[in-house]
């Protein structure tokens, strides 16, 4: 094939490693691409779950963009391939694996790991946001880490490009969409912001700041009432910056370039140059 299309991949050219674990429609493996010794991930999904559960266009979206993303804090998809009966996606291998394992692991991150994990995401944001992408489902299960501890952004499964209105029901925890998607508002790229600011409180505190274990509809009233309670175990910079994420209103949210300025980010993570 020529450099500019994709080769037409198929099972057989990879050697499958160990299980790397199941998602609701998929499993990953790690892989070895045979010729080159190319170390990957293979998340391999049934065309008939697909068909049941109606998602065929959702994951030709998630891999449309994804696949045309190219950001150090973004899962590659590299390529993709089917058979008769499943579809196969070649993915950038984490070493490290879930995000939400390892705080599940430690309780919660210290000050300087945590801002550095944030900056991390603020810069994959920066540049999905620049290309009118708006993730939708940014939370610790969706991120990766890498073999040398970068956090990658994965799971596109509900990146659409801005501005969107949602047509396909909620499922999963309430606890990361800002109100105007708990009110099935229209919405645009300031969605994330809202996550980036539930993803710092968890990150800190070692749970979600609305999380409310009556209900949805109790996480959905503290969503709406930005019911937030900061705890003042963490640094002052830090509340700072979770209240100015925290906004009911998208417009005053603060913006991610102005994140990156931030004094709590710029106390930990110092300029890349
Ligand atoms: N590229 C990867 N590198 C390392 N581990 C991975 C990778 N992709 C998936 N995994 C592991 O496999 C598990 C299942 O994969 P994944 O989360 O993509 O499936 P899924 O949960 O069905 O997707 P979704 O979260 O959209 O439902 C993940 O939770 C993660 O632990
Ligand atoms: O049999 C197919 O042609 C097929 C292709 C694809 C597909 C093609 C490209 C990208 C992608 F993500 C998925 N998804 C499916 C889902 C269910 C049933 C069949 C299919
Ligand atoms: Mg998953």
């Amino acid at each position: 094939e020529t450099s500019s299309q994709q080769k037409a991949w198929k099972i057989t050219d990879f050697d499958l490693g160990k299980p790397l674990g199941k998602g609701k429609f998929g499993s990953a493996y790690l892989a070895r691409e045979i010729v080159s010794g190319f170390i990957c991930a293979i998340k391999v999904l049934n065309k008939s779950e697909l068909r049941e559960n109606k998602i065929e266009k959702q994951l030709r979206r998630e891999v449309e963009i994804q696949s045309h993303l190219r950001h150090p804090n973004i899962l590659r998809l590299y390529g993709y391939f089917h058979d008769e009966k499943k579809i196969y996606l070649i993915l950038e291998f984490a070493a490290q694996g879930e995000m939400y394992k390892i705080l599940q692991a430690k309780g919660c991150f210290q000050e300087s790991e945590a801002a550095s994990y944030i900056a991390q995401m603020t810069n994959a944001l920066i540049y999905l946001h620049g290309k009118h992408v708006i993730h939708r489902d940014i939370k610790p299960e969706n991120l990766l880490l890498s073999a040398d501890g970068r956090l990658k952004i994965a799971d596109f499964g509900w990146s659409v490009h801005a501005p969107t209105s949602r047509r396909k029901t909620l499922c999963g925890t309430l606890d990361y969409l800002p109100p105007e998607m708990v009110e099935g508002k229209d919405h645009n790229n300031a969605v994330d912001l809202w996550s980036l600011g539930v993803l710092t409180f968890e990150f800190l505190v070692g749970s979600p700041p609305f999380e409310d274990f009556s209900g949805h509809d109790a996480t959905y009233r503290r969503i709406a009432s930005v019911d937030l309670k900061i705890p003042d175990t963490i640094s002052p910079e830090a509340a700072d910056l979770i209240a100015r994420l925290l906004k009911y209103s998208p417009s005053k949210r603060i913006p991610l370039v102005e994140v990156l300025n931030h004094p709590w980010i710029r106390k930990h993570v110092p300029d890349p140059y």
